[in-house]
């Protein structure tokens, strides 16, 4: 029995399946990401979401992102704020339905997080073994204090039922490689390739080049023998020793330069985001639409979902988001996660029980396409909150939803869809893309040059949102004048 096609068990039908090698990928085989190593990454993206604008980072206490799931379903995306840690945040959050959960961190969470955590009966806690949340790369004056901190969390740990840990797989073969392909062929990064008139600038490389150097220097201790003197103050001095050493650190860079690869797929670059293409109603639009930078890390989300699809040949991730009154007390503003999903065969169904063919396939029998279930179907079926017809609710989808998902979409009462558009108004022969285009009553922002004039918008852009709160600064999108590709933080 598997779970559900929210999170799949990777160990029952990942990695190594044959596939008829339209991936490319080095052996024809599609690599799959396993469910512990994309908790991981969501739980770095998420420390990565936009800060809300007063967001000051205090020098001592590192931003930390955090995923909380339940029974192998995601039940929510943290990440700190100016006032409250990850873990503190999952508190007010969750409450008490905290209890069994597994809670991923970024960084080891501090003993006031932890202390509260583990009193909550969480199942099991893993952080990613690089700098702590109370940061020990710190001038002398707070080393003592992040020291005792770190004494106390060895303290709670050695104390507590939960399982406190270190959870990072080595990558299945060629993982990085496909992710590398397939990042690089995604919807975003061809539309913009198209377009630029210098066909051997490699924008992409130069992007995901950007985009290691950044995360290495935000989630990996350069100096070894420092990362070492961390791993020992917080309690693992076990990893200290070769080869442990030096196959953590292996794992470590793999899952940095992964995500530096998908976070590469949808990138900020010059006028390109998620627009709705209706040049008529593009203000009124835009003004409803989320900051660009949060639409792609949003998109990002999806993208890294899509990486435990059972499909052979398409992978696609989910994710909805929706948008509360006002800001809460997490580091994401306004926006709260309400579930995600990837395109999977049911729940608890084997791997052989369902056919796997595309339409290439003559016999129509033996195609994939009537016993799939979409990456949008489980996301609202293992949705983890309610959708409001009051909020404003967002679904991210890696490629353009298809007429089985957008009227589920809609009847689900979400307002704006962000996707990709490649297929659009295409009929093959066991799905279609017709409704898409002429759904009315939900928003449409598909990736694509800003239709709006540039300059013009960025001159006379009304106010703007952050994190789904209005708010008079205006975002400081791109500067656009450079010819050459500028590529901005995310
Ligand atoms: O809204 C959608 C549409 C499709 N899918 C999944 C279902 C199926 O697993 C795959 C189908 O993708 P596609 O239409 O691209 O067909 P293909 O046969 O995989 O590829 P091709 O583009 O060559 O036809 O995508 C979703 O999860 N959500």
């Amino acid at each position: 029995m598997r779970e559900a096609g929210q999170m799949q068990n990777l160990e029952s039908a990942g990695a190594g399946r044959s596939v008829s090698t339209q991936t490319g990928s080095m052996t024809g085989e599609i690599p799959r990401l396993s469910k512990v190593n994309l908790f991981t990454l969501l739980s770095l993206w998420m420390e990565l979401f936009p800060a809300v604008k007063t967001q000051r980072q205090k020098s001592q206490v590192k931003r930390t992102g955090l995923v909380v799931v339940k029974n192998m379903k995601i039940v929510g995306l943290h990440c700190s704020s100016e006032d409250l840690h990850a873990g503190k945040i999952a508190l007010i959050k969750h409450g008490s339905k905290l209890k069994n959960c597994d809670l991923y961190f970024s960084r080891k969470p501090c003993s006031a997080c932890l202390k509260m955590i583990v009193n909550a009966g969480v199942n099991r806690i893993s952080y990613w073994p690089a700098d702590p949340e109370i940061s020990l790369l710190t001038e002398a004056s707070g080393f003592e204090d992040a020291k005792l901190d770190a004494k106390a969390v060895e303290r709670l740990k050695s104390n507590s039922r939960a399982h406190v840990c270190v959870l990072l797989q080595p990558l299945v073969c060629y993982m990085v490689q496909f992710v590398e392909e397939t990042s690089y062929k995604c919807d975003f990064i061809q539309k913009i390739s198209k377009t630029l008139p210098d066909t051997n600038f490699d924008f992409y490389s130069e992007c995901k080049q950007e985009r290691i150097k950044e995360y290495e220097m935000i989630f990996l201790v350069s100096n070894e023998e420092m990362h070492k003197q961390i791993l020992m103050t917080i309690g693992l001095e076990n990893l200290c020793e070769n080869p442990y050493f030096s196959n953590l650190r292996q794992n470590m860079k793999d899952l940095v330069l992964l995500l530096a690869a998908v976070a590469s797929s949808v990138p900020n670059f010059k006028h390109y985001g998620f627009y709705c293409g209706n040049t008529e109603h593009s203000n009124e639009i835009h003004n409803q639409s989320l900051p660009q930078e949060i639409a792609r890390h949003c998109m990002i989300q999806a993208r890294l979902l899509a990486y435990r699809t059972e499909d052979h040949k398409t992978g696609v991730g989910a994710v909805i988001w929706a948008e509360g009154k006002s800001r809460s007390c997490d580091g994401t503003g306004a926006m709260y996660f309400i579930g995600c999903g990837y395109n999977a065969f049911p729940v608890g169904s084997e791997y052989a029980d369902f056919p796997h063919m595309d339409d290439k396939q003559k016999d129509r029998e033996i195609r994939k396409f009537r016993y799939i279930v979409h990456a949008e179907q489980n996301a609202l079926t293992f949705r983890c909150q309610e959708i409001k017809p009051e909020e404003r609710s967002m679904i991210f989808v890696t490629k353009c939803p298809c007429d089985e998902c957008v009227p589920l979409i809609k009847g689900a009462g979400i307002k704006q869809i962000y996707a990709g558009d490649v297929d659009v108004g295409k009929k093959k022969a066991d799905i279609s893309y017709m409704r898409f285009g002429e759904v009315e009553g939900v928003s449409k922002f598909t990736w694509q040059l800003n239709p709006s004039r540039p300059g013009v918008l960025e001159q006379n852009e009304p106010e703007s949102r952050e994190n789904g709160v209005l708010g008079s600064v205006a975002l400081d999108e791109e500067p656009h004048q450079n010819k050459k590709l500028r590529l901005a933080n995310h």
